[in-house]
């Protein structure tokens, strides 16, 4: 296993994000995963560009608005091949977030030679595109970005063409915009929301979305956004939204990811903790407690 941080805070509205890695470090991470035998190096973090001196609408695409887009694709490109280089060292890839925007560029590197199925815990679709987005804020388009959509399809960069959209499904969905709503339905991605979650249970619906993220792929990329937590347990989030995953669901879920995966976890990103809007560093603790779980670690 090989760790990358990814400091990005230029796809969310809220500073502090950039912080996320140090404070998942800062919570044990590696030492937890070395105690469950993991062989587990640090590969450091990747550079990303302060706001204060980065032109947001540099790369903005003809249409629409996608703030920090020209440095975003900079550091996706740059995390992508850090995450590639682990792949062809052997190593699954681990990367910690940093806005969910990174996502371009773990997927990006984590599918650049094979087949990936994405399972996506969110509370949010991050299936807008720099047209349909009401905030311009990359991290509520990077999985449209990842599946080429929109004005998205002409940037190399983005689209990964070994992830197909019958492949990728949503786990936790609570807050959708119009539009974003509209294009979720149209395509073909499969997405689990929250009343699905309250109706069938989580564990019934997460083993439904590694089923479709598994079928017929190389392996199986698993993106947990924080905020798919309820804010009771995950506070330092920058877009909370009450009504989210309990406690044990979060762990429910990630047991089930490490069951039903097994050696077809090809890569894991966990995303979004903001340490200045969190308590005391829990969003944190439970971010490593969670990575724990869907590396294996069992309470029996
Ligand atoms: N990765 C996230 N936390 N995304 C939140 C996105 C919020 C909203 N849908 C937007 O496009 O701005
Ligand atoms: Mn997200
Ligand atoms: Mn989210």
């Amino acid at each position: 296993m090989r760790v990358f941080g990814a400091p990005m805070d230029l796809g969310a509205d809220r500073r502090g994000v950039d912080m996320g890695p140090s404070a998942i470090r800062y919570a044990g991470l590696t030492d937890e995963l070395d105690s469950l035998g993991i062989d587990c190096e640090d590969g450091g973090n990747v550079v990303v560009p302060s706001p204060e001196r980065t032109e947001p609408d540099a790369g903005r695409p003809p249409e629409g608005r996608a703030k920090y887009l020209g440095a975003t694709e900079r550091v996706c490109r740059d995390l992508a091949d850090e995450v590639a280089g682990a792949v062809a060292d052997g190593a699954v890839p681990l990367v910690l977030g940093g806005d969910h925007s990174i996502a371009i560029g773990t997927v990006g590197g984590a599918a650049r030679d094979r087949d990936l199925g994405i399972v996506w815990f969110d509370a949010h679709g991050d299936f807008n595109t720099p047209t349909t987005s009401p905030s311009g804020n990359v991290h509520g388009m990077s999985l449209a970005a990842i599946l080429g959509r929109g004005s998205f399809a002409d940037s190399e960069w983005a689209d990964s063409p070994t992830v197909d959209a019958e492949n990728v499904a949503m786990v936790g969905l609570r807050d959708l915009d119009d539009e974003e709503r509209e294009a979720v339905r149209d395509s073909e991605v499969t997405a689990f929301s929250m009343t699905d979650v309250d109706q069938r249970g989580l564990p019934e619906v997460t083993r439904d979305a590694v089923e479709v993220a598994a079928d017929g792929t190389d392996g199986v990329h698993v993106s947990l956004d924080m905020d798919f937590l309820d804010p009771t347990e995950a506070p330092g989030v920058g877009t909370p939204v009450r009504g989210g995953a309990s406690y044990r669901e979060g762990h429910t879920a990630m047991e089930l990811v490490s069951r039903a995966t097994g050696p077809a976890l090809a890569s894991l990103e966990i995303v979004e903790v903001n340490p200045i809007l969190d308590d005391h560093n829990r969003t944190a603790e439970l971010a490593v407690e969670l990575a724990a779980s869907a590396l294996g670690k069992r309470i029996l």
